[in-house]
């Protein structure tokens, strides 16, 4: 699905992601861990085109993605959410999803200044779509709240919501149990495990529950200092020394996350 070669960022003097080899099978559910500032997110940033890469190939299916811009990579059919929530706070929850759903539709600006009846009908199709993605994240009751009003566990499901209504092939989190309670991190697991099971879509997370990490995900790859540093199952991982090393070597990484952040907890 994904094939990332060599994928280097340079920021300055600093090597953010440093000849990052990296490919997503179809269907799967991959995770990419790490400490604080090992590039994980720089690494999402390039896959989804918000920074260019210094060095590199990024192909989604076999086609490049290096060069697009960050609306042509939801066009191609990559998703993603962010670290901290990017809801539209004044919006509904239906609202916040149909906005997502607008990369599909066939409505121009001009239709929607002169409220042509494609514009009506591509309307409708967004709010059908947006019924169905609430649906799917169980958060229908709250299709007319405004976003910021709902619980935080909500609003990440609700920007998880937003990023399916672009019928993605492939959907990037970033850091979706962050700020979850135990009961809402099971929520998302098995939210997660039905995106690829039910609707067919490739997920790649960025977490620092390690939990949800080794328990969800197939396959793991581990990035520190922007180089990957090991990558395999989540026995592997868990038990390859470098990954403890970088976790544990570094006193600041293990206080500031606590077991939970360490692969073997
Ligand atoms: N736009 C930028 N300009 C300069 N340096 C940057 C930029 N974005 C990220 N960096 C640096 O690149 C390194 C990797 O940062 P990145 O945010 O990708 O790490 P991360 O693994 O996602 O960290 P965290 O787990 O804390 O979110 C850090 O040293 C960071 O300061």
């Amino acid at each position: 699905m994904l094939e990332v070669q060599n994928v280097t960022k340079i920021f300055g003097g600093l090597t953010a992601v440093n000849d990052v080899t990296m490919n997503i099978p179809d269907r799967s559910i991959i995770s990419v861990i790490g400490p604080n500032g090992a590039g994980k997110t720089t690494f999402f940033n390039m896959i989804t085109g918000i920074y260019t890469p210094t060095k590199g190939t990024i192909r989604l299916a076999g086609r490049e993605m290096v060069g697009l811009r960050p609306d042509q990579v939801v066009e191609a059919g990559i998703a993603r959410t962010f670290q901290n929530i990017r809801l539209f706070s004044t919006m509904s929850s239906e609202e916040n999803i149909m906005v997502g759903r607008h990369v599909r539709l066939k409505s121009t600006f001009i239709d929607a200044v002169l409220h042509t009846k494609r514009f009506h009908q591509s309307e409708a199709e967004a709010r059908e779509a947006a019924r169905v993605m609430l649906d799917f994240v169980g958060l229908s009751k709250w299709r007319n709240e405004l976003a910021t009003n709902l619980p935080y566990g909500d609003q990440r499901k609700l920007e998880i919501a937003r990023a399916l209504a672009t019928t993605p092939k492939l959907v990037l989190l970033d850091e979706p149990a962050a700020g979850m309670n135990p009961r809402e991190t099971e929520d998302l697991k098995a939210l997660i495990r039905r995106i690829r099971d039910d609707l067919g879509v490739t997920v790649c997370l960025i977490e620092h529950d390690m939990r949800l990490v080794m328990t969800l995900s197939e396959y793991i790859t581990v990035l520190d200092y922007g180089s990957k540093i090991s990558e395999g199952l989540p026995h592997q991982v868990r038990n390859d020394p470098r990954v403890m090393e970088a976790y544990l070597g570094r006193g600041a990484a293990a206080g500031e996350y606590g077991k939970e952040a360490t692969p073997n907890a």
